[in-house]
């Protein structure tokens, strides 16, 4: 099996007069597993749906190794799909769930064995080919939904909320699973999910949707360290957010007075989208960029005083809501770091370095 190029060109669907998708183009390279990441009813399942055929486009081209699909209907398009509400059949056994598109493309007996084989193996469901799908386990029935999606060697995996109906555990082993076959098939995937830390995990790439549009487009490392803007920052990881007024750009860095406190002057780094004219913006620091320390320490240029209002141990790191002028603060830091040594009530001094304050137009 190799993977094939998704080309999605302009792509629009309206239902009446809301606008469900809105010009989206992405282009997904052979064997790369790109992720549509949004808030629920930013338009990631029908742009999916599109691809797979069951939405039909206001506008549009929809492309498989170069080859217009648009027209095709989706038993045609032959691209594998696990959604969450295409469902197994539950009065089947898992050999007979898994050999349905199979048999739809009329596949002789003994090949249908031999791929049925061979796919419950990659899933680790050889032990259960018999099993009816009713006396399986939730992670065990999405193992079967992948298998029939893949049974086939289709060159393109589309994949909705596959992990949304089970608990973390399950959800982050058969991550690690998905993500081993495939990079062992090589086949290409599109991904829907509304979870950042899953769509951080498995990606090459991650299209960050809003409102029926594409707000980024880029690697997992490349959307955590340079947000496009403060609602990507938001969204994907946690960030403090800092209403500030600027006041001057000198080289890569501006000065800004937060709305807070008057009289004070941060050093922050603007982003691309940044406008130096523009008089507001927001401040966002990440929960992991902000430093903590006890109060009486000489106070370094980008700090504030606050106290600590809460402390949630979260196993290897710790998360210290701090209450200071510019509202609640979140920190977040090893278990056994500095910071982890606070505890509620205690007075400290919060600081960052310029550079992991970034600049952003008003949200
Ligand atoms: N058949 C339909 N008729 C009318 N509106 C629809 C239809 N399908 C989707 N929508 C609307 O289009 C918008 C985008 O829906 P879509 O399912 O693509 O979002 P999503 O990002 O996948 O959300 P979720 O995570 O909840 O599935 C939503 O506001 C939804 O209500």
């Amino acid at each position: 099996m190799t993977g094939a190029a998704v080309q999605i060109s302009h792509l629009s669907k309206r239902y009446s007069d809301f606008v469900a998708v809105d010009d989206v183009s992405l282009d997904v390279a052979p064997g790369e597993f790109v992720t549509l990441l949004g808030l629920s009813g930013s338009g990631k399942t029908t742009t999916l749906m599109a691809v797979a055929g069951f939405v039909e486009l206001d506008a549009g081209r929809i492309a498989i190794d170069g080859r217009d699909i648009a027209n095709l209907p989706p038993e045609k398009r032959d691209l594998g799909v696990v959604f969450q509400n295409y469902a197994l059949f539950p009065h089947l056994n898992v050999f007979e769930n898994v050999a349905f598109p199979l048999r739809m493309r009329k596949w002789a007996r003994p090949a249908i064995a031999k791929a049925i084989g061979r796919v419950l193996e990659i899933v680790s469901l050889g032990h259960l080919a018999t099993r009816r799908i009713a006396e399986l386990s939730g992670g065990q029935q999405q193992r079967v939904a992948l298998a029939r999606a893949l049974v086939f060697e289709p060159p393109v995996l589309l994949m909705d909320e596959p992990l949304g109906a089970l608990d973390r555990s399950l959800r982050d082993q058969l991550q690690t699973e998905i993500k081993r076959i495939q990079r062992d098939l090589g086949v290409t995937v599109l991904y829907v999910t509304h979870d950042q830390e899953e769509a951080l995990a498995l990606s090459d790439r991650i299209a960050v949707m809003a409102e029926g549009k594409i707000c980024q487009l880029a690697t997992p490392d490349e959307i955590y360290e340079n947000p496009a803007s403060a609602f990507v920052a938001g969204f994907v990881g946690e960030s403090n957010f800092i209403d500030v007024t600027m006041q001057g750009q000198n080289g890569p860095l501006a000065t800004v007075a937060p709305a807070g406190i008057p009289g004070a002057l941060f050093t922050a780094t603007p982003s691309p989208a940044a406008q130096p004219a523009q008089a507001q913006a927001v401040m966002a620091i990440r929960p992991e960029a902000l430093r903590l320390a006890a109060l009486q320490d000489t106070p370094p240029c980008n700090a504030i005083p606050g106290r600590v209002a809460l402390r949630e141990f979260m196993g290897a790191t710790v998360r210290l809501t701090i209450d200071t002028e510019l509202g609640p603060m979140i920190v977040r830091d090893g278990r056994v770091s500095e910071a982890a040594r606070f505890k509620a009530g205690d007075t400290v001094r919060l600081s960052w370095n310029e550079r992991d304050a970034l600049l952003f137009p008003p949200r």
